[in-house]
């Protein structure tokens, strides 16, 4: 058994299919993702793009163990994901942080919500504010912090607690460009530090492409499949800035943007329709 998890993947999706109650409360039922399949190897970086309304956040919550499919597996580290995934830290789109905290208190909850004591955690919080350059802003709340000082808080707070899989859910998508790329960056830089397994959600190709070992394209709903799996092979250490202007890049864009594009428009069809 402990052989088997050594060699398993950090996370396995087997023929996942999501079905939800329809909203219309009739009885009726949708299904957002239609047997899911794919594998997040130990330290890799795997991003999933799709249409709104794909499905990305359902799997990822299948990843967290926030949602049971309905149909298919899931396992992390070879074992099933029974009840929340323990290996994994979740960054969502919008600010988890809490605003009767200061920067330092929040950082230190990641640690306080898993038993360590209020001082302790505090004192371990202190590096993870270097290292995400807040040192000077410990004492401050969240409303006297900038969006991407938030974001850096979020961040060392979900790392603290050291997890094996970070799963993020387009978590600087609220961000201006240029924000948006220092975090891209020092998410990698820190990731390259520590690599841990990271799935990473965004509807944003470009993005996807710049920070990650694999992109997985998925079709429009109802019954989003994975269509396409895409090994990026662009050198590392990245600039994602500057990334982008490689032709490699660019190749890369265009053959995955060409399956990508008609799976937008469908999904933007749908979001009309429903
Ligand atoms: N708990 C739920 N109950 C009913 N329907 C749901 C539920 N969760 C998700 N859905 C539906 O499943 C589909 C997929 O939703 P999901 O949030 O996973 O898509 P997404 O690709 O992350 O979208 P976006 O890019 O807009 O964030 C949507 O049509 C959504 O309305």
């Amino acid at each position: 058994m402990a052989e088997a998890a050594a060699t398993a993947p950090a996370l396995l999706l087997e023929g996942v299919t999501c079905t939800f109650p329809s909203p219309d409360g009739r009885g009726r039922t949708y299904t957002a993702v239609q047997g899911a399949s794919f594998t997040v190897a130990d330290g890799e970086f795997v991003s999933i793009v799709g249409p709104t309304g794909s499905g990305k956040s359902t799997l990822l919550n299948v990843a967290a163990g926030l949602l049971a499919p309905s149909e298919g597996r899931a396992l992390a580290f070879g074992e099933p994901i029974g009840g929340i995934n323990r290996h994994a830290g979740y960054m969502f789109q919008a600010d988890a942080l809490m605003p009767w905290k200061s920067a330092l208190e929040n950082v230190a909850a990641g640690l306080e919500f898993r038993g360590v004591p209020r001082r302790e955690a505090e004192e371990r919080a202190r590096p993870w504010l270097a290292r995400v350059g807040l040192e000077r802003f410990g004492d401050r709340y969240p409303h006297q912090l900038s969006g991407g000082m938030r974001k850096r808080v979020a961040l060392a707070q979900t790392l603290i607690v050291d997890p094996r899989i970070v799963l993020m859910d387009e978590p600087f998508s609220a961000l201006d460009i240029q924000t948006r790329q220092m975090m891209e960056n020092e998410l990698l830089d820190l990731w390259s530090a520590d690599r841990k397994s990271v799935v990473f959600i965004t509807h944003d190709l470009e993005e996807a492409i710049a920070m990650s070992d694999r992109v997985l394209v998925l079709s429009a709903g109802p019954g989003a499949r994975l269509i396409g799996e895409y090994r990026i092979a662009l050198e590392r250490p990245r600039d994602v800035a500057e990334i982008r202007m490689t032709p490699h890049f660019l190749d890369l864009h265009k053959e995955i943007w060409g399956l990508l594009r008609e799976e937008v428009l469908k999904g933007y069809a749908q979001t009309r329709l429903r």
